[in-house]
C-alpha cells in the first residue's frame, strides 16, 4: 500500500512540519513500505533528524544510493564534440533513471520522451491549465577525466570524508538527478502540482546542446509552448569567492557571455626535414597561441551586464585576436559564435527570478544576498530565448574559492550534505512555484 499523502506543502512550508505531520513522517520513516525502493534499510542510516527540511530525513539513504552508491557518476556519459558522445553510456543513464525514479516513469501525469536521441523531456501536468508552465533544466553529459591527479578515478563514484567525488558531481548530474528525485519523493507522496512544468535533461551541453537542447527546444516552440520562467545551472552560492563580503552570497545569472570559437591554420611550403625553415607552421602557429594566451580579451568586470556593451565589444573579439596574433601567416576563421545573452529581468515583479530567490533564502539560508550576475559559462538554456525572457542560472551547489577549479578539473566533488540541499532546494521551488503570487522579496543586503 502506498503511504497516506502527506501535507508536503503547508501554511508554513515544508520548514515547518506540524506535530502531526512529524508524527507520519516518523511512523512512514520505520514502515519499510513507507520507503523508496532502496532504502533507508533502518531508521540508524537516515541519521539525526534535520531541522532544515523534516521531510528529506526520510529520503537521506534513498539519495545517497542515487547519486553516488555506483549509480549516476559511474556511467562515463562523456562528449567529446558535437555528434561525438558516449552514446552506449547515455542510453545507460537512461536507463538508470528509468529503474531508479520508478514513480516519474509511471505516473499518469508525467510524460516522458527522448529527444534527439539520448535527452530526456519530461511533461509535467498541474491541474490549472491557466498557469503558464516553467522549466526546469540540466544535463546528463560531462566533459572528459582520465585518472591522472584524481585523489579517486573520476568514474568510481567512490565518497571521502563526507565528499562524493567524480566527473558531474557538480557540473550537471547533482542537477539532473536531484530534480528527478525531487520529483519522485513528491510524487511518492502523492502530490499533484498545480502549475505545469518540464523537466529537460540535455545530453550534449557541454558540446554545443546542438543535438539535445535546441530539439526539445525547437518541439515546444512548434508546438506553440511558452514559460513563465526556465531554471538551469549556471552560478552558485559563493562563499569567499567575492573580495570583501564575508557572509556567503548566492549569485543567479540573468544573462550569460558571449562566446566565439576559432580555427587557426598556417600553411608553409612542404620540405624534407632535413632542410628545416627558419620557422616552421608549428612554430609560427605556437608563437600566435602564446601571444593570446599573454594577451587575454579584457575584463569586462565592473562594466555592467549591459546587453548593448556586450554586444559591441562582442563584435570586436575577432579584431583584437587577429591584432594580437599580428602574423597574416596564420588564418583565423570562425567556426561557431553568439553573442552574450540578454539581460532576463530581476525586478520585483519577476516571478522566476523571485521564486527562485525565495527558494535560495529558504534553502541556504546562511546566504546573506541573493544577487543578479553575469553567468560566466555557457549553458543550455541559451537555446530556449524563444520561449521566454526569464531564463536564471543558479546551481545548487556552495562554492568555496578552492572548488572553483574543480569545475571540469581535477578532483571535481560535492559534499553528501550539499547534494541533499540541492534535492531540497528543487523540491521547494517545485511546490513555490505552484503559487501564481509572487513571494515576499527578501532584502538583506544590510546582513553582508
Ligand atoms: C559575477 C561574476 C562572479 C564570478 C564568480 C565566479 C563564480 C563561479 C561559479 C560558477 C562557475 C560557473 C560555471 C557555469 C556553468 C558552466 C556550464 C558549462 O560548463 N558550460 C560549458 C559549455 C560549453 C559549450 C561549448 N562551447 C562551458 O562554458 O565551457
Ligand atoms: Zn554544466
Ligand atoms: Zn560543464
Amino acid at each position: 500500500p502506498e503511504p497516506s499523502p502527506l501535507p508536503l506543502r503547508s501554511r508554513r512550508g515544508l520548514l515547518g512540519f506540524g506535530v502531526q505531520e512529524k508524527e507520519q513522517l516518523r511512523e512512514a520513516l520505520t514502515d519499510p513500505l513507507g520507503c523508496p525502493p532502496c532504502g533507508p534499510e533502518t531508521s540508524e542510516d537516515v541519521g539525526p533528524i534535520s531541522a532544515l527540511s523534516y521531510g528529506l530525513v526520510l529520503e537521506r539513504a534513498w539519495l545517497r544510493k542515487q547519486l553516488h552508491n555506483g549509480g549516476a557518476i559511474r556511467i562515463p556519459t562523456v562528449s567529446f564534440s558535437p555528434g561525438n558522445v558516449t552514446t552506449t553510456a547515455m542510453e545507460e543513464f537512461g536507463a538508470y533513471i528509468r529503474k531508479v525514479f520508478p514513480r516519474v516513469f509511471s505516473s499518469s501525469f508525467v510524460h516522458h520522451e527522448v529527444v534527439g536521441g539520448f535527452s530526456h523531456l519530461f511533461t509535467v501536468h498541474g491541474s490549472d491549465p491557466l498557469l503558464q508552465p516553467y522549466m526546469l533544466l540540466a544535463h546528463l553529459d560531462v566533459v572528459p577525466a582520465s585518472d591522472e591527479g584524481w585523489e579517486v578515478p573520476p568514474f568510481s563514484g567512490q565518497e571521502r570524508d563526507g565528499f562524493l567525488y567524480g566527473r558531474g558531481t557538480l557540473d550537471d548530474k547533482n542537477a539532473a538527478m536531484g530534480i528527478l528525485q525531487a520529483l519522485e519523493f513528491l510524487l511518492k507522496r502523492n502530490y499533484k502540482p498545480i502549475r505545469s512544468f518540464y523537466i529537460a535533461i540535455g545530453h550534449d551541453e557541454e558540446v554545443s546542446g546542438r543535438d539535445g537542447a535546441r530539439k526539445i527546444a525547437s518541439k515546444l516552440e512548434s508546438a506553440g509552448v511558452r514559460l513563465s520562467f526556465l531554471s538551469d545551472e549556471g552560478l552558485a552560492v559563493l562563499d569567499g569567492v567575492m573580495k570583501g563580503i564575508e557572509r556567503p552570497v548566492a549569485l543567479v545569472g540573468t544573462t550569460e557571455k558571449g562566446s566565439i570559437t576559432l580555427t587557426l591554420t598556417v600553411q608553409s611550403v612542404p620540405g624534407h626535414s632535413s632542410f628545416p625553415p627558419k620557422e616552421t607552421s608549428i612554430g609560427i602557429l605556437a608563437a600566435a597561441v602564446s601571444r593570446l594566451e599573454q594577451n587575454p580579451l579584457p575584463s569586462l568586470f565592473g562594466k555592467g551586464p549591459e546587453l548593448a556593451t556586450f554586444e559591441q565589444l562582442a563584435t570586436q573579439v575577432l579584431e583584437l585576436v587577429r591584432a594580437t596574433i599580428a602574423d597574416d601567416r596564420v588564418k583565423i576563421s570562425v567556426q561557431e559564435a553568439f553573442n552574450p545573452l540578454p539581460v532576463s529581468p530581476y525586478d520585483e515583479d519577476s516571478f522566476g527570478f523571485q521564486v527562485i530567490r525565495h527558494t535560495i533564502h529558504e534553502i541556504f539560508s546562511e546566504v546573506g544576498a541573493v544577487a543578479p550576475g553575469v553567468c560566466i559559462g555557457n549553458t543550455d538554456s541559451r537555446h530556449y530565448l524563444n520561449l521566454t525572457k526569464n531564463i536564471y542560472r543558479f546551481s545548487p551547489i556552495w562554492l568555496k574559492a578552492e572548488d572553483l577549479s574543480r569545475i571540469h578539473g581535477l578532483n571535481e566533488r560535492i559534499s553528501l550534505e550539499m547534494y541533499e540541499r540541492g534535492v531540497q532546494f528543487y523540491l521547494h521551488l517545485i511546490q513555490n512555484s505552484d503559487t501564481p503570487e509572487l513571494p515576499k522579496a527578501h532584502k538583506s543586503l544590510h546582513e553582508l
